[in-house]
């Protein structure tokens, strides 16, 4: 299988660590694809995605998924990470027409939350709210304070756009859910873990989860369990397999 990486950060390089397949990478700033790999770049994306992609992942920012996310799926399966993108309902439903069009997929990862499979079954009865608390230390949210600050109360779709790089988690649970997400961000001095507390109230269930995240070794932002995420998502699109495992 060969693997098209979007962006050449964070997740890129783990991803060049951890798997074996063969992997090409493009990122808008070629010099951090050449400090990955020497030979395994692009300087044009669509030249990347025309050398035979099997799997495009976008490992960049919400805004690569509106300039690259089209031209990529037209040609290869993708894998959006920065799933804040796809609040946007307009560009969602262009990317599932030329997937559909092209006879591609579109995966959205669990990336740094869990419960997702709980979530898409509640669906089923129809889930009355949806509530996440994102808690991380103030410098992944890029402010200074020395005590526990909210920075954020409202809605998923004001959320994405306040804090793109940091609550793309929120996106994931509103394209589950189909509810209304209702998102509180907490700067908190006292936590070294990237922590999201979700509540998801139905009619079936009541379902209460709480993630405390590591941060990811070369961008504390995201966490480390959004990388393995990504990771084992490729890995049984890799091996295809009869046994699937999850709602
Ligand atoms: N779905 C989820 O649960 C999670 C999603 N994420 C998202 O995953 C993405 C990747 O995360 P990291 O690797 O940690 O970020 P990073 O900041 O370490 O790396 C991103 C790379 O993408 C490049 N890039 C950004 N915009 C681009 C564009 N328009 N075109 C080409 N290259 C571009 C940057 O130059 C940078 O090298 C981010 O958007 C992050 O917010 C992160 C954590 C959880
Ligand atoms: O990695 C995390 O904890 C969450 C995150 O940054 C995001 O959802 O964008």
């Amino acid at each position: 299988m060969k693997i098209c990486v979007i962006g050449c950060g964070n997740v890129a390089r783990v991803l060049k660590e951890k798997l074996e397949e063969e992997l090409v990478f493009y990122d808008r700033h070629p010099e951090k694809c050449k400090e990955l790999c020497e030979n395994c770049f692009f300087e044009d994306p669509i030249e990347m995605f025309e050398s035979g992609c099997d799997l495009i992942v976008e490992a960049a920012s919400p805004k690569a998924v509106e300039e690259l996310g089209l031209e990529a799926v037209k040609r290869a399966d993708l894998l959006v990470l920065s799933v804040g993108a796809l609040i946007n309902e307009e560009l969602r439903e262009k990317l599932i027409k030329v997937a559909e069009e092209s006879g591609h997929k579109v995966y959205v990862p669990s990336g740094a939350i869990a419960g997702i499979d709980a979530i898409k079954a509640l669906r089923e009865v129809g889930i009355d709210e949806v509530r996440i608390t994102v808690r991380k230390n103030p410098k992944s949210l890029g402010v200074e304070t020395s005590e526990e600050k909210v920075l954020f109360e409202g809605s998923a779709e004001e959320a994405v756009k306040k804090f793109p790089f940091n609550v793309n988690v929120v996106a994931t649970l509103k394209l589950a859910s189909g509810a209304p997400v209702k998102v509180r961000v907490v700067a908190d001095p006292k936590v070294d873990r990237n922590i999201h507390q979700i509540e998801v109230i139905s009619k079936a269930s009541n379902v209460f989860i709480r993630v405390e995240n590591v941060p990811s070794p070369y961008n504390p932002k995201t966490s480390y369990l959004a990388i393995l995420s990504v990771l084992r998502t490729i890995k049984e699109i890799a091996k295809g397999g009869v046994l699937r495992v999850g709602t």
